[in-house]
């Protein structure tokens, strides 16, 4: 019997979901022992012996497929969009059913987003404005991004911490939209335009002076050193893990 980590890719004809199919196949550590895209049996994965499922889906399929992975006792890599607090809420309750079993969901793979989020957070309590730009492919399924929501989410959490009040905004009269989305408090807005893959920038403002933290993932290969090191290190984090800074050591 081989040692190597028996792991599956669902979503594997996606566009993120090939490039982890290839990732997985060339790691040598790890066998790739399914790849199930829309209308495969999820049966598949105790047939093959799946230990852990990478899910990179669509946001309407991903409970369903978490359902699944939890009740099996296999561990869960989600880089999956779509996450509210009553989703993971959910996803909470299933594990406690099922300890033992790890579910990492990140809202971003890629070190350079990881970082991005943790500078955001840092700066947060400098600045008085703070408005977060994402920028996609126009086939994205969702607006805001995961990883813009999650920026916004921490900044604000960071400016509450640090006192803060609202943000200046004299706006009396707008379009709608034209302030973009409000994500506690923080304005998000959401490009999509052909070309371009994934990419933000969190604006900040304060007297004289701006810092714009800006990340862009030009390939999908981005993903895939932190897709890796979540199906090596989740089977070892028993309950849910939200966010790959938790299996980084970032100083
Ligand atoms: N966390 C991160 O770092 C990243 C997260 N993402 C997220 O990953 C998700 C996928 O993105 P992307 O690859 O661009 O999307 P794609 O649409 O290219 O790929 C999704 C794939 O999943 C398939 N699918 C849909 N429903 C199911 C299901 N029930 N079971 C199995 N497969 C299913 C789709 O089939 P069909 O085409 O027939 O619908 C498609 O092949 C999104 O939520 C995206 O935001 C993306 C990049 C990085
Ligand atoms: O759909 C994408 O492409 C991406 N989705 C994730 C998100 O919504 O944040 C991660 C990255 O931005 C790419």
């Amino acid at each position: 019997m081989s040692s190597k980590l028996r792991v599956a890719v669902l979503g594997a004809h996606g566009r993120i979901g090939s490039e982890a199919v290839r990732a997985v196949g060339a790691a040598d550590d790890l066998e790739l022992v399914a790849a199930l895209d829309r209308d495969d049996e999820l049966a598949a994965l105790t047939g093959a012996g799946a230990q852990v499922a990478v899910d990179l889906t669509h946001p309407d399929a991903v409970m369903g497929n978490l359902d699944f992975l939890i009740r099996n006792g296999i561990h869960g890599v989600v880089g999956t969009t779509g996450w509210t607090d009553e989703r993971l809420d959910t996803v909470r309750g299933a594990l406690a059913d099922s300890p033992g079993t790890g579910v990492l969901i990140a809202p971003n793979f890629s070190i350079g987003a990881v970082l991005t989020m943790a500078f955001a957070q840092q700066a947060a309590r400098f600045f008085e404005s703070v408005e977060v730009v994402e920028l996609h492919h126009p086939n994205k399924a969702d607006a805001p991004s995961g990883t813009a929501t999650r920026t916004a989410q921490l900044v604000a959490a960071a400016r509450r911490e640090a006192g803060a009040g609202p943000q200046p905004d004299a706006t009396s009269t707008a379009l709608d939209g034209a302030r973009g989305a409000d994500v506690d408090g923080v304005p998000v807005h959401s490009v999509r335009l052909r070309g371009l893959l994934a990419h933000q920038e969190v604006l900040f403002g304060g007297t004289g002076e701006t810092l714009t933290v800006r990340h862009d993932s030009l390939h999908h290969s981005s993903f895939m050193p932190g897709i890796l090191l979540g199906v090596r290190r989740v089977g070892s984090a028993p309950g849910l893990t939200f966010g790959l800074e938790h299996f980084l050591d970032l100083g």
